[in-house]
This record gives C-alpha cells, sequence and structure tokens, in this order.
C-alpha cells in the first residue's frame, strides 16, 4: 500500500491508499525537527488504535518545508524498506508540463494540485487551495501548470494583524454578522472574511479575463467552504485534492519505472 505525505508549512497530512481508496487519513503539525522514530511511533500507534493493518510498500512525498524531507527518507528506508517519490526532485516525473521562467522551483503542492485538477477536471483551471498561503494555480487545456498567484494565508493574515499590533487580539476566522463591525473581534475579521472574498473573486476574474477563455475553478483546504457558505465562488470543492494527485503521480512514476 502507499503511504502519501502532504507537508504544508503549517501541517502534515498522512494517508493510506490502498489502490481504490483511502482507508486512513491523519494530519500532524509540521516540525523539521521530528525524527523518522517519532514519525513511527506516532503513525504505529494510530494504526493499531484504528486497526489498521496496512502493510506499507511505498512512499510519496509532497513538502513545501524542504527540511523535512530529511527526516521522512530516513522513516521510509528504515521502517517501510522503500525510496519514497519526492515531489519536484528530477527523479520525479509529472504526467503534465510545467511552463514557468527557467530557474523557478514551483512550490510541490501546487504541482500536485495541478496534476489532480487535471486527473479529475480536465484543463482550463484554477485550482484555489487555503493553506498558510493561499495559492491561485493555472492550469492550461493540456493539464500544464503555466503559473499562477501566491496570496498570503487567511490565518497568516489575521496573526500578522495579532502580530504588529499591540490592542489587536488573537482572532480565529468565521463569517460575521455584518460588514460594519461594532466590536476589535468583528472589525478584524469582517476585514479578512470580506477582502478574502473580494480577493477570491478579483484574482479569478482577472485570470480568466487574461487567459480570455472560460475555466472552472476547483478548490481545497479547509476554509474554502466558509467562503463557499456565502458567495459561489468555486466550481467544485475537493477535500482530498492534493492526496488524490499524489497517488495519481505515484501511478505515474511506476508506470514509466
Ligand atoms: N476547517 C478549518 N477551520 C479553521 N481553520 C482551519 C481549517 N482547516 C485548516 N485551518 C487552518 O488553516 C491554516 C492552514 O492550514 P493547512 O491547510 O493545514 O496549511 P498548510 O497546508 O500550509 O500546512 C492553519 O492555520 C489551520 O489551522
Ligand atoms: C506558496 C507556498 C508557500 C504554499 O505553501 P503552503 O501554504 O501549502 O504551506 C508553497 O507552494 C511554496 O513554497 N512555493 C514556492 C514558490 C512557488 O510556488 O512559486
Ligand atoms: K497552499
Amino acid at each position: 500500500m502507499l503511504l502519501a505525505i502532504d507537508c504544508g508549512n503549517t501541517n502534515t497530512v498522512f494517508s493510506i491508499w490502498d489502490g481504490t481508496r483511502f482507508i486512513a487519513t491523519w494530519r500532524t503539525s509540521t516540525e523539521h525537527q521530528r525524527t523518522a522514530d517519532q514519525y513511527y511511533v506516532w503513525l504505529s500507534t494510530l494504526m493499531a488504535f484504528q486497526k489498521i493493518e496496512a502493510e506499507i510498500t511505498d512512499m510519496i512525498v509532497s513538502s513545501t518545508v524542504p527540511r523535512v524531507v530529511f527526516n521522512l527518507r530516513v522513516l521510509a528506508d528504515r521502517y517501510f524498506n522503500t525510496r519514497p517519490i519526492v515531489v519536484g526532485k528530477p527523479e520525479c516525473a509529472l504526467p503534465v508540463d510545467v511552463r514557468v521562467d527557467a530557474g523557478t522551483a514551483v512550490g510541490p503542492d501546487r504541482l500536485v494540485n495541478t496534476v489532480a485538477g487535471h486527473d479529475l477536471y480536465g484543463g482550463d483551471l484554477i485550482v484555489v487551495d487555503f493553506g498558510t498561503a493561499t495559492t491561485f494555480d493555472v492550469v492550461d487545456h493540456d493539464g500544464a501548470y503555466v503559473g499562477g498567484v501566491i496570496a498570503p494565508g487567511v490565518n497568516l493574515s489575521l496573526s500578522a494583524l495579532h502580530q504588529a499590533a499591540a490592542a489587536l487580539p488573537h482572532v480565529d476566522i468565521s463569517k460575521p454578522q455584518s460588514v460594519v463591525g461594532t466590536n476589535t473581534v468583528a472589525c478584524m475579521q469582517s476585514g479578512i472574511f470580506w477582502g478574502y472574498i473580494g480577493l477570491i473573486k478579483e484574482i479569478c476574474a482577472r485570470i480568466k479575463a487574461e487567459r480570455e477563455r472560460p475555466m472552472k475553478i476547483i478548490s481545497t483546504g479547509g476554509l474554502a467552504p466558509l467562503f463557499q457558505q456565502t458567495e459561489d465562488l468555486f466550481d467544485v470543492f475537493r477535500d482530498d485534492l492534493t492526496m488524490h494527485g499524489l497517488t495519481v503521480i505515484h501511478k505515474h512514476n511506476k508506470a514509466i519505472g
């Protein structure tokens, strides 16, 4: 079975894929100090708890944090006796083209989202991923990654306000009752929530105008539904988009040897 790992700057998601479906998914915070032994204790405890008797034979990793890859390679070698496929490394083949400026190291999560989007929804896509940063990945008609947009993430924007201004508290994102806030928390939530609705709409509209063609908007990441509840911003929401992309890339690399 395949262990697929998606490390973001905030959280790392592990999923076990049995060839047809994900039989388990677990999330932990991303910490580059975590050793292979620590990963294994955590993983094997959860597997035992959920009575999952999967024999892991393959591993694939996408990491926006380069430093965590070393310990994940040790995990693969020491506990699963396999060499992981690491997205973004030259030995990892992608089933789509990447058409960007020479020397650009595109975030592996964005490449994986592109592959997943193309596999599930074809071409002419905008993939919006709400993570530490919010990324917009533009997928051409043939599935190629052709660039995109990087915006500060929702929680990052809220933390930035708290960190930079002495009188602004830590606030969680939620949909405010009204636009005009009558207390500090409501004012901050309004700025981020409605600002974000505007950001998503404007960026998607401008991408469509620049590319002069209709495009399907695919969203992923835990915060997408919060915005979708208010405005019809996305054509599809797919929580497991990145994980799906990892299974497609794994299959592609196995097929070509
Ligand atoms: N359903 C959710 N509700 C509220 N916050 C969420 C939800 N899902 C993720 N987050 C928050 O969004 C931010 C980005 O998380 P995540 O998507 O795991 O980022 P990354 O992929 O960059 O590690 C984090 O601050 C996380 O706590
Ligand atoms: C933009 C990102 C920080 C998003 O990472 P995430 O929010 O998923 O942790 C990541 O994709 C990245 O480090 N990209 C490198 C630059 C680029 O994609 O062009
Ligand atoms: K992201």
